[in-house]
This record gives structure tokens, sequence and C-alpha cells, in this order.
């Protein structure tokens, strides 16, 4: 047994122990395992933030490491459900089956010191656990090794410092003491609301337009006014001592128009921000919750519905699975996320997370605006809470459960399109936005510039909120960065290394993923990553470059083509599955230097291309006037059907692409001869203008 435990795969990080192991232990192997563990905050399926550490533990204990690389590896073990249930009958550890969680009694706590005798949830997707007593943490592995510790000691109970994450660096810990203090400060020179001369409170809240909102509702959330910048500070309170973690500053601005602009800001940064704010004032018995995607929206749910509600930290985002086990006490939670498409589409995501048979989901409308809107329109939150839709659907439906749907996408077709790029309105003309659940393959000659521009297609969206993962299996993580940095700041970084942290800090708020898998890679292993991520950060969107790194591992036997078509299968079912978009990087099947490729040159096989909803090529003409030139070409687009062609020209030291700047060309639809079009738009040199690009 100890063997396979210490097979388990594991890293020395940690090079302090705890005196009750290091006094304690148990036997030789199994005390290497504990003492030297793989790092607490390591998510088994080797996914790393951008930022700061995944799992930093709720009241902020210290293990999380700040520079975790934003990557992911395969999961050492896929865990299903079944599997925990069965580990823990084994070890006749008692267990309620929750709604995303399985509730057990604490390792971590005395017995006599239970004070709820279930309060170590363990994820029923992940294996992931917390205890919300003693803020302990950690894999599923970590859980099965402390439990194996217990036994052969014969104990009922572990210390909570038995589980050590990362040591923290000189830096780390310099970063996280400024964190507090600066928490500290911003807290303490702020005003409550209540301390406020009514005037200058009224004056504020017309400016965040939450005149509706009470002195008393303000005060019950702790919400106060940072003067200095006039932002509004929500408090983080957590921990089994409730004390301050962290707090957001909300700042509103005026556009002229009825509607205001909010800014926010959270300290810590935003990828260690884990407050469901509102969380204090619900109950211990309380069972019915409020989701929104804001902290105003609580409020206005709190005093209008007399509901407890509670706010997702980073809107509606995400929701990131550590925070599941604090919802694991309502029987009924209603998802009131926003008031848009997007916010539907993640409240249905949601739902699934926490249990589709105790969600229902307030659909966006006019007559259902985000919960501030509806107390400033004095709408009746009553009403609207309880025609609330089920979120567990039915296999078979009526068009009357259609209806609203059909409605919802006809009045809201701009948003039913998809996110815009903001760098790319030719995508946007021709493909009118971003989808969840589709598949896009893309290609282009070797060479030609297929990563550099779609990660910048990704780059674009991903500002724009569209949680991304890479799977970059050709050039390493830190080089792809490096690119994606140097798109995101638009100049060459090399010549202005006193920026760097400038836009590094910038970056590492993007809420983007990289997969940690380097060269030929087995289909199965990547999707069970795909799959893992979505589940832990709702990732919107996968880039898979190139699908050609997991062809190696199938069976060559077989036809080649037949594999390819096979794995574009797979990565369609999952982008279905998963609501989640999927972009693969092809290689061209065939390469003639004198011919644009076409939808086939990449496929083996024509059912293959069906797989996808859109096709885009990266066509390369290498003129002498204009070497950079690339042109875009969209051969499929299974949404509106529009396809087309246009120019891009590239910008070598910010690494982007960009329509030509005086291009006398216009965006066509092809209805044909995509070759033609080509020749005449791209490949005629303006008449006697040497070397201009513009054509
Ligand atoms: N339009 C362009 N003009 C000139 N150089 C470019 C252009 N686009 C990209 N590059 C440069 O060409 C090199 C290769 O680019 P990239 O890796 O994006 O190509 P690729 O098509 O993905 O390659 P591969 O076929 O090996 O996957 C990089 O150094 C990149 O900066």
């Amino acid at each position: 047994m100890w063997r396979s435990l210490l097979l388990r795969g594991t890293t020395c990080l940690v090079q302090v122990a705890t005196p009750r192991l290091l006094h304690q232990r148990p036997s030789p192997p199994l005390c290497a395992r504990l003492l030297t563990r793989r790092p607490l905050h390591r998510p088994p399926c080797g996914l790393e933030p951008r930022g700061e550490g995944y799992f930093l533990a709720h009241g902020g204990t210290r293990a999380f490491k700040k520079d975790a690389k934003s990557s992911v590896e395969a999961p050492v073990s896929p865990t299903t459900i079944t599997d925990i249930k069965q580990y823990l009958r084994t070890k006749e550890i008692p267990f309620h089956d929750g709604y995303s969680c399985l509730h057990t009694p604490s390792i971590f706590v005395e017995p006599s010191a239970r004070r709820d005798s279930f309060s170590l949830f363990v994820d029923k997707t992940t294996g992931q656990f917390l205890c919300k007593d003693t803020l302990v943490e950690g894999s599923w592995e970590d859980l099965q090794d402390c439990l194996e510790v217990m036994q052969k000691e014969e104990q009922d109970f572990l210390s909570p410092r038995v589980l050590l994450g990362y040591p923290e660096s000189v830096e780390e810990q310099e970063d996280r003491e400024w964190e507090l203090r600066e928490v500290q400060r911003i807290w303490s020179s702020s005003v409550p609301f209540s301390d406020l001369p009514e005037d200058e409170a009224q004056l504020i809240k017309t400016m965040f337009q939450i005149t509706k909102i009470s002195n008393a509702t303000l005060k019950r959330f702790g919400v106060r006014l940072f003067k200095p910048t006039k932002s509004l500070v929500f408090p983080w309170f957590g921990g089994p001592d409730s004390s301050l973690k962290g707090v957001k500053l909300l700042s509103a601005q005026s556009t002229g128009t009825d509607k205001v602009i909010y800014n926010e800001a959270t300290v810590p940064k935003c990828n260690s921000y884990y407050n469901l704010f509102g969380l204090p004032l619900v109950g211990r018995m309380d069972a019915e919750v409020v989701l929104t995607g804001h902290e105003l929206d609580t409020l206005a749910v709190s005093q209008a519905a007399g509901l407890p509600s509670v706010a997702l930290p980073r809107g509606f985002s995400c929701l990131p699975p550590i925070l599941l086990p604090y919802l694991e006490q309502f029987k009924r939670v209603t998802l009131w996320l926003g008031d848009d498409i997007r916010s539907w589409e993640a409240s249905k995501i949601y739902s699934r997370k926490l249990g589709l048979r105790r969600c229902s989901l307030v659909r966006p409308g006019e007559s259902r605006p985000r919960p501030v809107e509806a107390l400033d329109r004095g709408k009746n939150f009553g009403h609207i809470i309880k025609s609330s839709i089920p979120a567990a659907h039915k296999s078979i439906v009526s068009f009357k459960q259609l209806r609203e749907d059909v409605y919802g996408e006809l009045v809201n077709t701009e948003q039913v399109a998809g996110v815009k790029w903001g760098r790319f309105q030719e995508l946007n003309r021709i493909l009118k936005g971003h989808r969840k659940g589709e598949l896009t393959v893309f290609t282009g000659p070797t060479g030609s510039g297929k990563t550099t521009f779609i990660s910048e297609v990704a780059l674009d969206l991903c500002m724009q909120g569209v949680n991304t993962l890479w799977g970059s299996f050709e050039i390493n993580n830190v080089r792809l960065a490096k690119i994606m940095l140097t798109q995101f700041a638009m100049q060459r970084l090399e010549e202005n290394l006193e920026q760097y942290d400038f836009w590094a800090d910038k970056f590492e708020e993007l809420a983007l993923y990289f997969m940690t898998f380097h060269g030929q890679q087995n289909i199965k292993t990547v999707l069970d990553t795909m799959q893992h991520a979505v589940y832990l950060y709702d990732i919107n969107h996968v880039i898979i470059d190139n699908l050609q790194f997991m062809m190696g591992q199938e069976n060559l036997s077989v036809d080649k083509f037949a594999v390819q078509d096979h794995i574009i299968g797979a990565f369609r079912k999952f982008a279905t599955n998963s609501s989640c978009h999927v972009t693969l990087v092809i290689h061209p099947r065939k390469e003639e230097d004198d011919r644009e490729l076409q939808t086939a040159s990449i496929f083996g096989s024509a059912k293959a291309s069906q797989e996808a909803d859109n096709v885009l090529i990266l066509q390369e003409k290498k003129l002498v006037t204009c070497p950079g030139r690339r042109s875009l070409q969209v051969t499929k687009n299974r949404f509106d059907g529009d396809v087309g062609i246009f120019p891009l020209d590239f910008h070598k030291s910010s690494l982007t692409f960009a329509a030509p700047i005086k291009g006398r060309h216009k965006l066509r639809k092809l209805a044909g001869n995509v070759d033609k079009i080509l020749l005449n738009l791209f490949l005629i040199p303006p008449p006697n203008k040497k070397n201009n690009c513009d054509i």
C-alpha cells in the first residue's frame, strides 16, 4: 500500500515539517510522502492559472504559490464520484451526499470540538476537499493520504497543519503582507455610509445609480466609501474568525447617458479574491439563496425580496469550485446573474455545477432586468424570483416552453451572435461573433503565422471576458505567453523593459490558462484536462495548436485521415457538451506554393469538414511589395452562412495583425470563386506605387 501511495506522483516542494509529524513519524515512507508532498494547491489536472495560486484558501491561509504559471497537466488519476464514495466507505467515514459535494466529519477538528459534524466537503467532480472549520484544503490524493496516516497512527483527527503548501519566497511573503496592509489601510480610511452627512450619501448614491438602496441595507452589508477615489468599498469577511480578508473597490463613471460604467479593483488581486459577498449575513438554517453577479445586485435582492443573497466575486464570468461548499446548505438557489445573454448562458452552466434540481434561473428580459435596476424601476422581486425557471430541463419540450427562448433570441440578435472582436472588425462582419459550443478549424501554410494570428484572435476575446485555455503543443508556454504579452502591450517589450511590470500586471488579470503539455499527446488525456479546466475555471474557449500533436499516439495503421476525423469528432462533441468554443489549428493536407488553400486542403473526408462550425484559412501570398501580408479567408460559417476574405498586415514589432490602413478593398462576401477574388484583391500591386503595402 505504501508503495502505491508513493507512486501516486509527488514532487518534493515543501521544506518545512510540522512539529507534530516530525515527532510522530508513522513510518519512513509515508512520513516522507506527507512532509515532501505534492504542493497542496496544485490541481490534480495540472491546470495553472495565469496569476496567483488557484486555491488560495478562503480566509487566506498561507498556502498559495504566487507565480504559479498558467499551465495544466494531465490528471494524476481521474477520480469519479463512485471511487470517492467507495473509498470513504472502506475507511468507514460517514458522508452525506450533497449537491456538489460529499459532506463528512472533519478529520482536522478534534471530535469534541466539532461544531458541525459534517464540515469537510469533498467536491464530487474533482475530489478536491475543504474543511470549513479550519480552512484546510487540498486534493483528493491529499485527503486519502491523511486518512491513511490517521488509520496507521490510530488517531481520530489530524492537526490542520499536517498539510503544507508551497513555501513562500521572501518576495511572496512581502507581497502578501503588503496586500494585508493595503486591505487594512483602505478599510480603516473608508467611511461607513451611516457616518456620511445625508446630502453626501445621497450624492454618492446618485452617482452609482443606487438611490433606492437604503442606508440601512448598506450598513448591514458593511459597505463603506473610500473618499480619495469616491469608491464604494465592499468588504470580504471570512474564515472561522470572520476577519477582514480583502476588499473590492467600485467606482462609477458617468457616460453622459442614463447608464454608468462601473470599474472595480480588488485587494487581493482578482484571481485570488474569493469573496461570496453577503455570506456573513446568511443564517445557518437558511435554505434559500439568490445568487447574483454583482455586489449591488445582492444589496437590491436582500432589501427588496428579504431573501439571503450572495454575489459571485468576479461577476458571472466564473464560479470557482472552491466556493461550492459555501452554497451546499441551500435547498433552493435562484441564479439572477445579470440582464444579457452571456449572464443567462452562464447561469445555465453554473446550475450544472450547483446541482440542477435545486436551481432555478431568472431569464433576462425587459420585465426582468438585473436586480439593482429592477429595484430602481420598482419591479416586484417576489414575482420575478417565483417565476424563475427550473434548471433541470425535460428531455421533451413543447414550443410553449421554448417560446420565451425563441423570443429572447429574436430580440437580442447581436448578443446571440456572440462576443465581438475588438481588433478584427472583419471577423465580426463575416462570423458575427464568437459563440459558445462551436468548433472552429483554422489552417494555413507552414510558418505562415498561424500561431501568431490565432494567439491575437484569442487574446482579443480573452480581454473581453472569454475565459481561455491554451493547448500549445508545439511552442512552449513561456514563448507563447511572450507572444501574447507583446500583442497585449502592442509593442516590443524588449526595448521597454521598464514597462514590463505594468503590462504583466494587467495581463495577469486575464482569465487565461495554459495546458502544460508539450509534444505528442494522447487525445483522451487532453480532453480530460479540458473537461477539468472547464469545471474549475469556467473556460469558454480552448485553442489546440495543433491537432497533429494528437495524431502520433493513435493507431496509424488505420488511415491517417480517418484518425484525424475521429479526433475532430471528439473535439466537436466536447465543444457541444461543454458549451465551450474549441479552435483547432490543423496543418494543411497538401500545400502547393502557388495555390491558395481550400477547405479540401485540410480534411481527410467530407464528414470531417461537416463537424466544424467555422473554417478559417490564413492565406499566404509572398509578395515582394508586402512580404508580411496575409489574408484571412472564412470558408465555412454555420451560424449564418456568410463567408469572405480580408487582408491583414503584420506588424512585426507588436506581432499583431491589422487591416491595411488605407486599403481600397472592401470586404466581399464570396459566392463562388475565391481564387479569382484573391487575385483581384491582393495579388496585383497598386499602379505606380512601389513598395506600398496598401491596395
Ligand atoms: N505575416 C507575417 N509575416 C512575417 N512573419 C510572420 C508573419 N506572421 C508571423 N510571422 C513570424 O513567423 C514566425 C512563425 O510564425 P508562427 O509560429 O505563428 O507560424 P505557424 O504558421 O504557426 O508555424 P507552423 O506551421 O510551424 O505551426 C514567427 O517568428 C512570427 O513572428
